[in-house]
């Protein structure tokens, strides 16, 4: 397994050892040992969540506020998306930046997100299927975020603007600058 951090503090790309053979690929999605030791970090995941969704889709900006904040660890098993996250952590160096990264059956690549990150995703090709790990549970009335196309965080989600497709829920999050008040 190799942990890479980024250049947002506490937030790492972490890519499996892929064991091929004629039959096909062995890989472990997670080792609790593995993963503390390569991280440093002490991570109790309590729920696991999954979503399909088409080419188009895009599924953020979203976050969990206070107590009910969530770290998550996410990947693709199917398809591919353009996974973002924004830095919202209190009195950050780097708040309101955002890292992005593709994420995909192929590259097999995931990441971890510590608390206090907005995050979303765009999905680049269908019946794409995401699944991730959460450190808190579902609160739906702590959840927040930040409408995807927000002009001063300026995300290429890399879709046309014609194929976007969200939730009503989504249509209607607040900007960045109202955000962060
Ligand atoms: C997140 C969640 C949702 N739900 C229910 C609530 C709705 O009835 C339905 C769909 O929820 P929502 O539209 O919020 O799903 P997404 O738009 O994929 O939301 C997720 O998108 C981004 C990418 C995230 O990182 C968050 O985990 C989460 O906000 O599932 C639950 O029952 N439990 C849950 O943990």
């Amino acid at each position: 397994m190799k942990v890479t951090e980024t250049f947002l503090k506490g937030c790492f790309v972490i890519e499996p050892t892929v064991f091929g053979d004629k039959r096909g690929r062995f890989f472990e999605v997670f080792n609790k040992k593995i993963f503390e030791e390569k991280t440093g970090l002490n991570i109790e995941f309590v729920q696991d969540n999954q979503s399909i969704s088409q080419r188009g889709v895009l599924r953020g900006l979203h976050l969990q506020k206070g107590e009910h904040a969530q770290a998550k660890l996410v990947r693709v098993i199917q398809g591919k998306v353009l996974d973002v996250i924004v830095d919202v952590r209190k009195n950050s160096p780097t708040y309101g930046k955002h890292f992005s990264i593709e994420l995909s059956e192929e590259n097999n690549k995931q990441l971890f997100i510590p608390r206090g990150f907005l995050h979303g995703f765009s999905t680049l090709e269908d019946n794409t299927i995401f699944s991730y790990k959460c450190d808190n549970y579902y609160n739906k009335k702590a959840e927040d975020g930040v409408i995807y196309n927000d002009k001063a965080l300026n995300i290429d989600w890399r879709l046309e603007k014609n194929e976007i497709l969200i939730s009503e829920k989504d249509k209607i999050l607040t900007t960045f600058l109202e955000f962060r008040k």
